[in-house]
């Protein structure tokens, strides 16, 4: 039998805090619920988490006001082009012919401003970038959060849990003894869930940060579709249709499906108005800026109509497997994407009880702007 709900957050949080110390077999109360025992223990078939100061805690009393406007400064348009801050002693290799690349030998929270500079403009070209051998996970949340910082404003999501102190850190976990992938595919055939992080903000993510702190064995990739080329691969008509065009994002089922699971709402859901063509500040692309997570309505148009172009527009992006790539988690890795020009989806197709956990670092950049079709 389960053991009740015990002390939920507060045991995981002076756990994470002391590193050390007493704790007393809990499940941690939030969304998607785990036995802290298995994870700071292990299981028979599982080892202890790697990361436990990354464990997931969800402050029910902590609530946040509505974000508030703030200047972006967009350090790609800093970077020189030829990128020797970064990439000097890097081996780089394309994953595919239209997004995304790996990289070796370059220590991220090492690089100088002008390193970060050419980061942020290296990650709008390529979209993705997955970084090998990094100490991100093995250095004080504060100091990855201090790097991450320079990128933007860092995000609080309203609803995911963060590790005990950080709620600027944003966490993926499914702990040992997860059945969510076995209760999931009882209802659904697939696990894929295009989105670009948080687009309901009024100034949505820009560089973003997600790296592994454990990760099953085989399975649970992330998958990136480049919604720029996708936007290439529109016809000039179709593109010149969809300039102009602005779609409502919304953050409301997000908090409603949280709150169902017994999860939080750390701030009242938010709605934003932003362009369907979105121009990326650093590298002048146009990219597509919807998905199907978070947008909902083309503004003016009735609901068959807005629904109809929006399918269309989601499809292209999912279909697309020739601007897309998928990105295998390996020990030390972290994977860097625009947000403003990529979608991505988690997979969800391991189902023997590995765990998996990661955390984002989520800088927040400029309002999605648009320039007129040529
Ligand atoms: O778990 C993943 O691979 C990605 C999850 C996700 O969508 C995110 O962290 O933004
Ligand atoms: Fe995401």
């Amino acid at each position: 039998m389960a053991p009740a709900l015990v002390e939920t957050p507060q045991a995981a949080a002076t756990y994470a805090k002391n590193g050390t110390g007493e704790y007393k077999e809990a499940y941690i109360g939030g969304p998607k619920a785990y036995r802290l025992d298995a994870e700071l223990k292990g299981t028979e078939k599982q080892p202890p988490a790697k990361y436990p100061k990354y464990l997931p805690t969800w402050d029910s009393e902590k609530t946040y006001p509505p974000l508030q406007p703030f200047e972006h400064y967009e350090h790609g348009k800093d970077a020189d082009p030829k990128f020797l801050n970064l990439l000097q002693n890097a081996q780089v290799v394309d994953l595919t012919a239209n997004i995304g690349a790996e990289v070796h030998g370059v220590q991220l929270s090492k690089l100088t401003d002008k390193g970060k500079d050419e980061l942020a403009l290296f990650v709008a070209q390529k979209k993705v970038v997955a970084f090998r051998e990094q100490d991100l996970a093995d250095i004080p949340i504060q100091e990855a959060l201090d790097f991450g910082g320079y990128f933007g404003r860092h995000h609080i999501h309203p609803t995911s849990g963060a590790p005990a102190g950080y709620p600027e850190v944003h966490l993926v976990h499914r702990g040992a003894e997860d059945t969510t992938a076995r209760d999931f595919f009882e209802e659904r055939t697939n696990s894929v869930t295009w989105h670009s992080d948080v687009t309901y903000e009024k100034q949505p993510p820009g560089t973003t940060f997600l790296y592994v702190l454990d990760a099953p064995i085989a399975g649970g990739d992330t998958l990136f579709a480049n919604q720029a080329e996708a936007y290439r691969r529109l016809s000039p008509e179709f593109q010149k249709r969809l300039h102009g065009l602005k779609a409502i994002h919304s953050a409301i089922e997000q908090a409603g499906n949280s709150k169902n699971r017994g999860g939080v709402v750390r701030r009242e859901p938010v709605t934003s108005i932003h362009p369907i063509v979105r121009t990326h500040p650093a590298t002048g692309e146009k990219a597509l800026f919807v998905n199907r997570q978070f947008t909902r309505r083309i503004v003016g148009f009735k609901k068959e109509e807005s629904d109809y172009l929006l399918k269309f527009l989601f499809d292209h992006v999912a279909k697309g497997q020739d601007f897309q790539a998928r990105v295998k988690w390996a020990p030390g890795t972290v994977v860097v994407w625009d947000n403003r020009v990529t979608a991505h989806s988690a997979l969800l197709d391991w189902d023997d009880g590995q765990r998996r956990h990661l955390a984002r670092i989520t800088p927040q950049a400029e309002p999605p702007a648009e320039t007129p079709f040529q």
